[in-house]
């Protein structure tokens, strides 16, 4: 196999589940050295480096909360501190809790907020900065969603902060671009994870959503690593301010 990262760091923010994990992995597979980012499964994260490891790349696992701003410049930090450079960051870290929109409380949409957007912000924002510092350029992956695209009635909290990533890629593209830093956007449709087993152990719904997808089947983890290690690597040199939607077609499937 063709190692697309070979030489690579690459840095991922939620990375001891899901889409996250899978990316890191899938970075490791390419050659790359990766640092994962975490909030509370240890036993997740510890597990991501052990495979990283095992696929003879270093890896290495740094616990914070992305929505403290601090979490963003110790994570640089300590990823630049073990590796010695800072070559392509993948924000994914998120969180979904589902609620009715006429009675949101104020806490979880602020947390929604502060986890996904605020938080994407200022992990983007650190990256950037040391890719600039280093001077030879960079690719910044963020995990947005179909969801930056269309609605979701338990989601009005949630889709607004999609929409952001994929509008903070657009102008983080422009910023940016002077210095060779290419931003991207990732748009999974729905895919089996953490985030939606409890919304998605509703027979009906899993029914529904994976009827809606032209591939016949809702998305692995897996199905994520591809596209981000593309936009991270060479062969999408000439590609930023751009979003992939990565969904088995359900984007599209009106009837
Ligand atoms: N699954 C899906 O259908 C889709 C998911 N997405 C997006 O993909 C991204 C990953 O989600 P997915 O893999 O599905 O979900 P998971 O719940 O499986 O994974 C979420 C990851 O984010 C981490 N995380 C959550 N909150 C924080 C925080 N405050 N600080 C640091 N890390 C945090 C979790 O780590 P820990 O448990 O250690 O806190 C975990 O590693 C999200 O941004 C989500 O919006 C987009 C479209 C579809
Ligand atoms: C949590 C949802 O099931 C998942 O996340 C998204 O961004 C899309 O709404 C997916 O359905």
């Amino acid at each position: 196999m063709t190692r697309l990262l070979e030489g690579k760091t690459v840095l991922v923010t939620g990375a001891s589940a899901g889409i996250g994990r899978a990316a890191a992995i899938g970075a490791a597979r390419h050659g790359a050295d990766v640092a994962i980012n975490f909030s509370r499964d240890t036993a997740g994260a510890e597990a991501a480096v052990k495979e990283i490891e095992a696929l003879g790349q270093r890896g290495l696992a740094v616990q914070g909360d992305v929505s403290d701003p601090e979490t963003a410049t110790a994570f640089v930090k300590a990823a630049t501190d073990a590796f010695g450079k800072v070559d392509v960051f993948v924000n994914n870290a998120g969180i979904c809790p589902f609620h009715a929109f006429l009675d949101m409380p104020v806490e979880t949409f602020e947390r929604t907020m502060r986890v996904n957007l605020h938080g994407a912000y200022f992990m983007v924002q650190a990256a950037a900065n040391q890719m600039v510092n280093q001077g030879h350029g960079g690719a910044i992956i963020a995990v947005s969603s179909i969801s930056a695209l269309v609605g979701g009635e338990y989601q009005t909290h949630y889709t607004p902060t999609k929409a952001g990533l994929h509008s903070l890629m657009q102008s983080t593209a422009i910023a940016l671009g002077r210095h060779g830093i290419r931003c991207n956007s990732v748009l999974p449709g729905t895919i089996l994870t953490d985030i939606n087993k409890d919304d998605l152990a509703d027979q009906e719904k899993r029914d529904r959503m994976a009827a809606r997808v032209p591939l016949g089947r809702l998305g692995e983890p897996d199905d994520l690593a591809g596209p981000i290690v593309f936009l991270a690597s060479d062969l999408a040199k000439y590609v930023t301010g751009a979003s992939l939607l990565v969904d088995g077609g359900a984007y599209v499937n009106l009837q």
